[in-house]
């Protein structure tokens, strides 16, 4: 969808609406967001950030494996399929799990911007329960960008991409050097992702950020 004022008011409003915090609000100094020229064309998938990462690593065997897809503009789709393993009450979805679904998302996001950003802020609307079962069609977008704060919100609907909406969420992203993971990681774990030819590749494509 194309960023004007007009929509990004008309959003701050209907967040409002739905019971966001005034932290979700994106100040009057906010600017569009601006996809960067080396993301990913729309209907691409983006990749795994981390091979571990409990949302989307491919090596992550208790993990969610969700696959995002490059939308338009700096929006972006995703699927997750809700396993039993995943279950809250019998036979539903956890809403935990459901929030790292949502959470993960929204972080995919940010290979778009090329910034590296880690959430601040995650709220949540559970609107549907959610069958085991079910699959989840995710789809989310940046709204507005204010220095190192990325406002972006998300919607996971059931029976297909256009299905009734189960969840929702709004977040705010802070956009942090790499030294964030380096300093403040387990050092097993950094060692052995500085070791990673895959993961030193994509963390310099975040380096050459314009
Ligand atoms: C060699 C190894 C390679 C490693 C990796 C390389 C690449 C990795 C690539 C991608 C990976 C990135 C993320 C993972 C992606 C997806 C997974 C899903 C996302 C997550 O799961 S990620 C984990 C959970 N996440 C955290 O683990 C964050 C813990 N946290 C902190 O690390 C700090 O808390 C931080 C950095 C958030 C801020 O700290 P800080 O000191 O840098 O900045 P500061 O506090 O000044 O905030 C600056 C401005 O943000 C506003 N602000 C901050 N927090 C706010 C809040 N909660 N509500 C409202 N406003 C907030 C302030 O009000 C201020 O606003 P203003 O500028 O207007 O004053």
């Amino acid at each position: 969808m194309a960023w004007c004022p007009d929509s990004l008011d008309a959003r701050v409003r209907s967040a409002a609406v739905s019971g966001s915090s005034a932290a979700l609000q994106p100040p009057a100094s906010a600017r569009k967001p601006e996809r960067h020229p080396d993301a990913p064309a729309p209907g691409e998938l983006l990749g795994a950030h981390y091979e571990h990462c409990f949302g989307c690593g491919h090596e992550q065997p208790h993990g969610l494996h969700l696959e995002a897809r490059a939308g338009e503009g700096v929006s972006l789709t995703a699927e997750f399929t809700v396993r039993p393993a995943h279950q809250g009450a019998p036979g539903l979805a956890h809403g935990g799990v459901l929030a790292t679904a949502l959470d993960e998302t929204l972080g995919s996001l940010n290979w778009l911007l090329r910034k590296i950003a880690v959430t601040g802020r995650l709220e949540t609307d559970f609107v549907r329960p959610v069958p085991v079962g079910t699959t989840l069609h995710l789809a989310a977008e940046v709204v507005a960008v204010a220095g190192r704060k990325i406002y972006s919100t998300a919607t996971g609907r059931m029976d297909g991409p256009t299905g009734p909406v189960a969840v929702r969420a709004e977040a705010l992203f802070v956009e942090v050097p790499v030294e964030h993971f380096v300093d403040n990681g387990r050092e097993e774990e950094i060692q052995a992702a500085m070791k990673d030819p895959d993961q030193a590749r994509r963390t310099r494509a975040f380096e050459v950020n314009p």
